[in-house]
């Protein structure tokens, strides 16, 4: 990011300050038009105008800085909103008291300034920048009174400067009421942010146990054999089939096997590697992808998961319950549906259930005439 960058690309709330400084920079740039023609009607002096024209530069180059220097943001108000709508104020003050005719319309610039204020500015600070307005416009009056007592009109002068009061406080009704809905927005975003995220962990996190549901673990899965497929790189999966987990429900109740359900998954994902994923598949089953690993390393792995649900102790819970897995371990061959790999360790931990449970088995590579999609 460069300091001639005008608006900076990469920080939006840094952006959208110099967006809103660029148009501010317009509205003092139609002033000046404006000031032009009270020039050529001879009510301002061209030396005032071009004086005007440089303190608006140079306050304008000075805030410019600041915000691109980004100094701003360890300031208590980063936008610089009170400090330009001040600096603003002192500008129009000092290019009325230059106008020797027409002032009464120039009036309306303050107006112009409150208005950026009603949806920049808390109520107290929008009547704190309207009594400053109205105090600024009180001493044009007097000072141009003290200087030309036989041409003020002093009565017109002083029920300008009334009428003007007047707004002040009806400004300030609109600032609390735009200030109101603006902190219902930010609420109703922070609200809409939070039902997103909740929404986004419902869709990919199985909601008891913490870890990839079965539509994200497949997805998962898609996403690998995509991978292994363009890099040549192999994979494999576990299928871990808690054994008679029913019993559990029916020996400690349902609440007892959801407990030992989320510390199994849990226990799972210390033992696997970090690029390793875990997913629950069904009720009692687990899914576990283990990228760039060929079977026999995948079974090692199997190994310490077997290991890992047997040594298992379930905290809160009856001390003497133990649980096995039986776990299929297949890897992928190159060209092969998902459902191919799936079925094979499926048909592993199935087998290896038949033979006793609690142990691991390979699904050779020709796949039994039997498997299906699961
Ligand atoms: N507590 C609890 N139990 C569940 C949940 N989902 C499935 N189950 C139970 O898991 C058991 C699965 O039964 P089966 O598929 O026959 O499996 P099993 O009893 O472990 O028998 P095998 O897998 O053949 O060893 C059933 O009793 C289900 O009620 C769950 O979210 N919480």
């Amino acid at each position: 990011m460069t300091l001639f960058e005008i608006i900076p690309r990469y920080d939006r709330n840094q952006a959208l300050r110099v967006k809103r400084f660029l148009m501010a920079g317009l509205v003092y740039a139609v002033i000046i038009g404006l000031l032009a023609l009270y020039v050529l009607q001879g009510f301002m002096d061209f030396r005032n105008w071009l004086l005007t024209i440089a303190a608006i530069f140079a306050v304008n180059s000075i805030v410019f800085l600041i915000l691109r220097s980004g100094r701003n943001e360890r300031w208590h108000d980063p936008s610089l909103t009170g400090f330009q709508m001040v600096a603003a104020c002192l500008l129009m003050t000092l290019t009325l008291i230059e106008v020797n005719t027409g002032r009464g319309a120039l009036l309306l610039l303050y107006v112009v300034l409150l208005l950026f204020g009603v949806f920049r500015l808390r109520t107290r600070q929008f009547m704190a920048l309207g009594l400053f307005a109205l105090l600024c416009y009180g001493g044009v009056i007097a000072f141009v009174y003290y200087r030309h007592p036989e041409s003020t009109d002093l009565p017109v002068e002083l029920l300008q400067w009334l009428a003007f009061a007047v707004l002040v406080p009806c400004g300030g009704f609109f600032a609390g009421y735009v200030g109101r809905l603006r902190q219902q927005m930010r609420e109703y975003q922070v609200a809409l942010q939070q039902a997103r995220e909740k929404a986004h962990d419902l869709a990919v996190y199985d909601e008891l146990t913490g870890v990839n549901n079965r539509r994200n673990i497949l997805c998962l899965l898609e996403q690998e054999r995509v991978r292994s497929d363009r890099l040549g790189l192999p994979f494999s999966v576990c299928m871990l089939d808690l054994d008679e987990f029913g019993r559990v429900n029916q020996q400690f109740g349902y609440s007892a096997g959801d407990q030992v359900l989320c510390q199994v998954a849990h226990g799972l994902t210390r033992v696997l590697r970090a690029v390793d994923e875990l997913g629950r598949y069904s009720g009692e089953e687990f899914l576990i992808i283990m990228p760039d690993t060929q079977e026999v390393a995948a079974a090692e792995q199997a190994e310490r998961l077997r290991e890992q649900v047997e040594n298992c102790r379930f905290k809160g819970l009856d001390p003497s319950l133990r649980l096995t897995p039986s776990i299929g371990v297949s890897d992928y061959q190159p060209g092969e549906g998902l459902w191919a790999v799936i079925g094979r360790a499926r048909w592993a931990a199935d087998k290896a259930f038949a033979r006793g449970g609690n142990q691991t088995l390979i699904c050779s590579r020709e796949p039994p005439d039997s498997l299906s999609a699961p």
